[in-house]
């Protein structure tokens, strides 16, 4: 008699970890999109008349969907209702789609001199395409979280996330690090450049989900039916779920601390590179390489740090420990006569650790608060939240940089530009981060009170 066992195609370490390389080349490619502008904030300025206030406008259109037209909520509840397949390729379809009207919005000058709702009109369709790109890249990375379970779940399911962060930031660091150069490649000081080369980065992106697909099918095709009913029927949406998210006070604790977190982190980014030239003194040409070292530590620390809560666990108390280093870096960015590069340096490394150790433990917590099958709709809720913060603070930041911190003007290629005081936005996203410490404590004492292990290490035995 031949015995035939019956094997998944996640069984294959070589399937899985393909899977996961295809699909965090997708989101590499949005991540590179998303801060692709950052670097070239004065370019913008000299280049299309930009100030600040409206490269906080186009920043904060990152959410005007997101956020105000519940897309990412949408998106989850399609994720759920519809599939990976069919969500992730939509994600992705609009990624593309959305660039290429930012694309064309910075590049035409069919739009000069008009203005769209009291805003210019290059500077409205940027924002538009940001805000279609932003809802394709939110949903994308729904999606993949819930990719990453289908395939890693029982096995390696931490370190994929932190896997895959990490490949995002491969993402933001050649976006920080290789923008200006990009712009300024044949000679001609070209903004819509970098748009161009993340709008090729993601139609092969586009390609790469598409592949992908097939693997989803053949591994959906590799399960037993009777498992894959019981998969669907789990993780089918139902309108109540979400009440019982939104009355779980350990989700609101990741929630709230998800949003000021992220807050002092991803809108400092937009404005690091122009803090490097305007506090530190750094070179336009050079100054997105001090950021850049962001992303680059998060490389390598988040699966790192991923694995020890895997292994060791402490969840909560890492997220404190991330918080805390994120209030001393800020602290210490606001004080004026810190204005040496190496300090600056040395603060970005030290902000790549906080921002290493708070993800790599957050979102492999979520599912220890939250059951399996409300996971999708409850991620998609928290990056709602958090979305409001991504969307209004760079705005706030703008805005207080143009009202309060404008110090003078100077030449730069050519053009008179202001020059700014950074210290506000500094001790603003400080006070961020001391609120955010305040809800990892919470967090921490939540877990004590109801036991949901975020202490324990996340492989057992
Ligand atoms: N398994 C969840 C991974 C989330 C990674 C996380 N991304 C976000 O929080 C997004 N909602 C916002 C990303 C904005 C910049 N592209 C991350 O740490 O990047």
């Amino acid at each position: 008699m031949v015995e035939t066992v019956r094997k998944s195609l996640r069984d294959s370490a070589a399937a899985r970890w393909t899977a996961l390389l295809i699909v965090s080349f997708t989101m590499m490619c949005g991540y590179f999109l998303t801060d692709v502008l950052s670097p070239i904030v004065g370019l913008l300025e000299s280049q299309l008349n930009w100030t600040r206030a409206d490269y906080g406008v186009y920043t904060s259109s990152y959410g005007w969907f997101n956020v105000f037209l519940v897309m990412l909520i949408l998106g989850g509840i399609i994720l759920d209702k519809l599939g990976i397949r069919i969500t992730g390729l939509g994600a992705t379809a609009l990624m593309v789609i959305g660039t290429a009207i930012k694309y064309w919005a910075v590049s035409t000058h069919v739009l000069d001199g008009e203005t769209i709702m009291g805003l210019n009109a290059q500077l409205f369709w940027a924002c538009i395409g940001f805000a279609v790109f932003a809802v394709g890249v939110e949903v994308a990375g729904i999606t993949v979280s819930k990719i990453i379970v289908k395939w890693f779940k029982g096995k390696e399911m931490a370190t994929a996330m932190g896997m895959q962060v990490a490949l995002a930031r491969v993402g933001t660091a050649f976006a920080l690090g290789f923008s200006v150069p990009i712009a300024r490649a044949l000679g001609v000081i070209d903004v819509s450049r970098p748009v161009l080369v993340a709008l090729i980065g993601l139609c092969i992106g586009l390609i790469a989900f598409i592949v992908y697909m097939v693997m989803d099918k053949k591994l959906d095709a590799s399960e037993a039916n009777d498992v894959q009913a019981e998969i669907s029927h789990e993780d089918e949406f139902k309108i109540s779920d979400i009440g019982k998210i939104l009355t779980n006070k350990g989700w609101w604790y990741i929630a709230i601390l998800c949003v000021l977190f992220y807050s002092a982190v991803f809108p400092f980014l937009k404005y690091a590179t122009d803090l490097m030239v305007n506090k530190f003194g750094v070179d336009q040409n050079i100054a997105g390489l001090i950021p850049m070292l962001l992303p680059f530590g998060n490389i390598l620390l988040t699966p790192l740090f991923g694995g020890i809560y895997d292994r060791k666990g402490k969840g909560a108390s890492i997220m404190i420990i991330g918080s805390l280093l994120l209030i001393v870096v800020h602290a210490l960015f606001s004080v004026q006569m810190l204005n040496n590069w190496i300090i600056a340096m040395i603060l970005v490394i030290i902000l790549g650790v906080a921002f290493s150790l708070v993800p790599s433990a957050m979102w492999p917590s979520v599912p220890k608060i939250v059951p399996e099958k409300r996971l999708g709709t409850a991620y998609s809720l928290i990056f709602w939240v958090q979305n409001w913060g991504l969307m209004g603070v760079p705005l706030l930041i703008g805005w207080v940089l143009e009202k309060y911190c404008i110090t003078g003007q100077t030449m730069r290629d050519g053009m008179m530009v202001n020059t700014y005081d950074y210290t506000l936005p500094m001790l603003i996203f400080t006070g961020f981060g001391l609120l955010a410490l305040v809800f990892a404590f919470l967090l921490k004492a939540e877990d004590k009170k109801k036991g949901y292990g975020l202490e324990s290490p996340n492989i057992e035995g």
